[in-house]
């Protein structure tokens, strides 16, 4: 069983000793992503960037044997499945997956064809694999799997792809991601294509635009997003939230596969691009002549992809380009104004736990400052309404303070209230510039960029970075808890358009 809060997902796949494919990329993006991996293997296979060699199965009894050890013993919080290769693998995955592994979410990724052109699958267990549709939560295929599990010629372009996603949708009642790699156009698009009984196709559909990455380093893309999806979904994401993410997370690893030198053909992406940097602790010293890089700019740059996301969420952009809607920015405002009333106390806490006079008098401030603000919403822009009910992610964030303040550890609570000042002040620098008097929520942007925050929050890193200096043993779990708090925050932004209003209790748009 994994540490609380570390999904565990089982990844169900082929192997590439090479390293960019298959299992072991399935293992890469779990991690990468911070959960918990374990592999069954279905088939032993030799290749690398160039191809695949040939292709060993271990006999079935075997594979159960694999899946059986994993289910006697540990929790799953997904299962991904990869290449299957032929029927009677088929056959027993969906028996495991009926026993053993009921209510747990499954992502498919229905591998066919490698990109290198070789079969993975025999021809004749295509049909197995569609009938495995019903038992998976998430399926991810590529145009020409997609043209395969509908029975039909592979579409043309993307409209078409869309609107026989949404049969394969409708037929199986499965979610498809369907994936645009193999369109022939600068962009690289995927739709999220849900069943959806009120809608006019009986489906949603959700694209997830992105630009063509020049690369040929495209080994393994769809067993990397298909496990990151995979976590992100175990962590508690929803899916539509948890493929927006992942495919954020591939977009960042094929433009960073460059940094990688792996193989002659089709290299791998850079799964770790975004979160541990690329460079091994002691290149980084090498590369940095030696000195030692502060430990807050260590945790500002392993949060480079995470502050991306946030900056590009559909709330920020929506809220910096005037189009949100009245109603989410409220109810927005509702969880700020419950955030606020969580954190004036964390930061009350800090302030017990200061190493001197001048920082304890700077959190005593700022709990005091933080307090005025939940007043000011109250009074100026939530007065007359009734009590919001916190959401999901807003009680998430204040238990996770909380629990850093529980620690008693000043190092931890230093580190887990700096998000709310660095990456705050950040994305308010974006939202400041996107001024203009028409601007339906201009008195509140100007709200951002105040000096007086600009250098609080300058003391802030300071603060945490002589707490670090006092207390290197302490700096691991401090690094942890900056990046949860940075990842809260991206949630926290998201919640009010990637959630349903109707189930966080907003009464509808009158
Ligand atoms: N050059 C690229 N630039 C950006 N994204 C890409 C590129 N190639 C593939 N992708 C993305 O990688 C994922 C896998 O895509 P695809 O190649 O269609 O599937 P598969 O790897 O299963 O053949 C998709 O999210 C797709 O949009
Ligand atoms: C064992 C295994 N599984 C899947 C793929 C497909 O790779 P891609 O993600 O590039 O389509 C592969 N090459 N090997």
């Amino acid at each position: 069983m994994s540490a609380p809060g570390v999904s565990a997902v089982l990844s169900i796949a082929g192997t590439d000793p090479s390293g960019g494919a298959g299992i072991q990329a399935d293992l890469k993006s779990i991690a990468a992503h911070g959960g918990y991996g374990m592999a069954v293997v279905t088939a032993l296979v030799a290749q690398n960037t160039t191809g695949v060699r040939e292709v060993h199965l271990p006999p079935v009894d075997f594979l159960r044997a694999q899946l059986d050890a994993v289910s006697d013993d540990v929790r799953l919080d997904a299962v991904k499945i990869g290449m299957l290769g032929t029927a009677s693998v088929v056959a027993e995955v969906a028996d495991w997956l009926r026993t053993s592994a009921v209510g747990v979410p499954v992502v498919l990724d229905p591998v066919m064809v490698a990109t290198s052109g070789d079969r993975l699958l025999e021809a004749d267990a295509e049909s197995a694999v569609r009938a495995l549709l019903t038992l998976a939560t998430v399926v991810t295929p590529n145009l020409p799997e997609l043209g395969i599990l509908a029975a039909e010629p592979p579409a043309a372009d993307w409209p078409s792809a869309l609107a026989q996603a949404g049969r394969v949708a409708r037929a199986h009642g499965v979610t498809v991601l369907v994936k645009g790699g193999h369109l022939e156009s600068g962009s690289s698009p995927d739709a999220l294509v849900s069943v959806r009984a009120d809608a006019p196709d009986g489906v949603d559909v959700v694209e997830l635009p992105a630009e063509r990455v020049r690369t040929r380093n495209s080994h393994g893309t769809g067993c990397s997003l298909s496990s990151a999806l995979a976590t992100l979904i175990a962590s508690g994401e929803t899916v539509a939230v948890a493929a927006a993410l992942a495919k954020e997370w591939l977009s960042e690893a094929l433009r960073r596969s460059e940094e990688l030198d792996v193989g002659r053909g089709r290299g791998p992406v850079n799964h770790f691009a975004g979160s541990l940097g690329t460079l091994s602790p002691a290149a980084r010293l090498r590369a940095g002549g030696g000195v030692r890089e502060p430990v807050t700019s260590s945790w500002w740059r392993d949060t480079e992809t995470v502050r991306r996301q946030t900056e590009r969420g559909a709330f920020v952009r929506a809220l910096a380009d005037g189009s949100l809607a009245p109603e989410r920015f409220d109810a927005y405002l509702a969880q700020d104004a419950i955030y606020l009333d969580g954190y004036a106390d964390v930061l009350a806490a800090a302030a017990l736990t200061a190493p001197d006079d001048q920082e304890r008098a700077f959190w005593a401030d700022a709990a005091v400052q933080c307090r005025d603000a939940e007043m000011q919403l109250h009074l100026s822009r939530l007065s007359g309404r009734a009590a919001a009910r916190p959401w999901p992610t807003t009680v998430a964030y204040l238990d996770h303070l909380r629990t850093a303040v529980a620690t008693g550890s000043h190092l931890r609570v230093s580190a887990a209230v700096l998000p709310c000042y660095w990456v705050y002040r950040d994305i308010g620098l974006l939202l400041h510039e996107a001024r203009h008097p028409a601007h339906p929520y201009d008195d509140w942007l100007a709200t951002y960029g105040d000096a007086g925050f600009d250098e609080a929050t300058e003391r802030a890193i300071g603060y945490a970075e002589r707490a670090a200096a006092a207390d290197p043993d302490g700096v691991p779990a401090a690094g942890s808890a900056f990046y949860r708090s940075t990842a809260l925050e991206r949630d926290f932004f998201a919640a009010p358009v990637e959630r349903d209003l109707r189930e966080l209790g907003v009464p509808p748009a009158r």
